[in-house]
């Protein structure tokens, strides 16, 4: 293999996991971002995002000099001796006006850096981007000997490191196949299918991908729903689904909609490419539709379970939520389906009160008020709802939250709990898309192999 000498301009969740994992393999990589607060931490080694196995790639790579900090995204092409060969974008490309992706901050990167960049460099974006954007960049570059390549990136938080150095598969495209191929090869030790294409289908790829899940997801939402008013179990349903492997056992957990810094942008910006391209998208249309349902779904489960109506009053019920971040193992707030619940029990007239292992009580990006435990949060709560999945919950003394709480109800939006756990410490417990249940319901079960489903 060649070790390549590499910039990484942005280095948050996709960036930093680039540099840290591209250093690993034995790359060269100076990582440039603009918060000059992180970066002087990431100096230190102290790495701010809950990603396993990340901080200390970082302080494997800066230790052997492999990796190594700037502020300015031209001071990037100044460091070592030999010339950056390949420069990767890794900035925020958020949902802007009307469900676009604003490409502000990409561009002006763009702009800074088009005179500095060194002579025949390969310019890679790794931001998720509308189709379009790599010819967009090539002529605001305006520079022949610079090839511009498309490299979606397809990790998940909480697994940030293990998803980039286990890829399901590289996508790499390029009008230049030359430069595509020289990024493929930095990859070549992970031994992943790699696609190697034009620059709008990569840079398309990453959104069908991205809005496939989705549709997954309110698909798998709306068969739990179907499930409540049939008096079928979502559970056993998901299982004898997903042992077809064209349906697979990932992705069929119902929840209280999908969420995080992905998902929710990347359909509303893929509707919108749609439109522009006058073609009703109406499939992904409808999955965000039934996401936004999905949150007061939650809600009218809420109220079911604390005041016996679908339509009961909120109004000064006090209720105790377990779960903020997303999803568990990342302490990304971004488009947290908790938080839009949250907001939607709010405004019902609910005093709430979270606990997230994730969120510190001092967090000042949260319009509600944060416990240090669940125990404290559940203090005279009316009910307690699981929004994330964080597998300690599961753990919590039970009995112990009975005697903190006033009625002892808890609403389960992603089927984490035991019922009968909970049954036996004497709370009453509904889930998604299962029957009510004060006993373990007797489950689908496997007469011969083994149960694989997971997430
Ligand atoms: N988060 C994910 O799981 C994920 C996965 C795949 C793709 N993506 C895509 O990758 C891109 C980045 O996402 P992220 O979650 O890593 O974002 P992030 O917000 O975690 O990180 C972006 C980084 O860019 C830095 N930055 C902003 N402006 C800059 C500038 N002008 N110069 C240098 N640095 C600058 C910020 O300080 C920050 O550290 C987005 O397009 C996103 O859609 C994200
Ligand atoms: O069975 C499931 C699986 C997920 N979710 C929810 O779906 C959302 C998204 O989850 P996940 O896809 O794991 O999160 P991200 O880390 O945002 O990853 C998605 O978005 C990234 C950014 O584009 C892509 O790179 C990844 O491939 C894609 O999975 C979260 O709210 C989850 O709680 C469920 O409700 N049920």
């Amino acid at each position: 293999m060649f070790a390549r000498n590499v910039a990484v301009i942005g280095t948050g969740y996709v960036g930093l996991t680039t540099g840290a994992c591209l250093a690993s393999l034995g790359h060269s990589v100076v990582c440039a971002d603009s918060d000059r607060d992180k970066v002087d931490r990431l100096r230190k080694g102290q790495v701010d995002i809950l990603e396993p196995e990340l901080a200390d790639l970082v302080a494997d790579g800066t230790a052997a000099g492999r990796l190594t900090w700037v502020t300015e995204a031209g001071a990037a092409f100044e460091q070592g001796t030999r010339p950056v060969e390949i420069v990767f974008l890794c900035v925020p490309t958020p949902m802007g006006a009307g469900g676009l992706a604003d490409l502000g901050v990409l561009e002006a990167v763009v702009d800074e850096i088009r005179t500095l960049l060194p002579p025949d460099c390969v310019l890679v974006t790794k931001s998720t981007v509308p189709v379009g954007t790599g010819d967009r960049i090539t002529q605001l570059l305006d520079r022949e000997d610079v090839a511009v390549v498309s490299n979606p990136e397809f990790l998940r938080e909480g697994t940030a490191v293990h998803d980039f150095l286990h890829p399901d598969r590289i996508v790499v495209g390029s009008a230049r196949q030359d430069a595509a191929e020289r990024v493929a090869a930095l990859y070549a030790r992970l031994g992943a299918p790699t696609v190697l294409t034009d620059g709008p289908s990569a840079e398309l790829i990453k959104y069908a991908a991205n809005c496939f899940l989705a549709m997954k997801l309110s698909y798998v939402n709306a068969v739990a729903e179907l499930c409540e008013r049939v008096g079928a179990d979502v559970v056993d349903v998901t299982e004898g689904m997903g042992y077809d492997r064209r349906i697979g056992q990932k992705f069929l957990s119902p929840g209280p909609g999908w969420g995080g810094s992905c998902l929710p942008k990347d359909t509303s910006a893929l509707l919108q490419l749609a439109d522009s391209a006058d073609f009703e998208f109406r499939l992904v249309r409808a999955a965000i539709d039934t996401n936004s349902r999905q949150h007061k779904r939650m809600v009218d489960k809420i109220r079911l379970a604390v005041t016996g109506s679908r339509t009961g009053s909120l109004s000064k019920v006090k209720l105790a939520l377990l779960g903020l971040t997303f999803k568990a193992g990342t302490d990304d707030l971004r488009d947290s389906p908790s938080l839009a619940v949250a907001a939607l029990l709010r405004q019902a007239g609910a005093d709430v009160v979270a606990f997230d292992p994730a969120v510190s009580p001092a967090d000042d990006r949260l319009p509600l008020a944060v416990a240090s435990d669940a125990y404290q949060a559940a203090a005279d709560a009316d009910a307690i709802v699981v929004l994330t999945e964080w597998p300690e919950f599961r753990r919590l003394d039970w009995p112990r939250l009975a005697a903190c709480v006033r009625t002892p109800a808890v609403v389960d939006t992603r089927n984490l709990l035991d019922p009968s756990v909970l049954a036996q410490a004497g709370f009453t417990w509904s889930g998604v898309g299962r029957p009510a249940r004060a006993e373990s319901p007797p489950g689908g079960h496997l007469l011969t192999g083994s149960a694989t489903a997971s997430r």
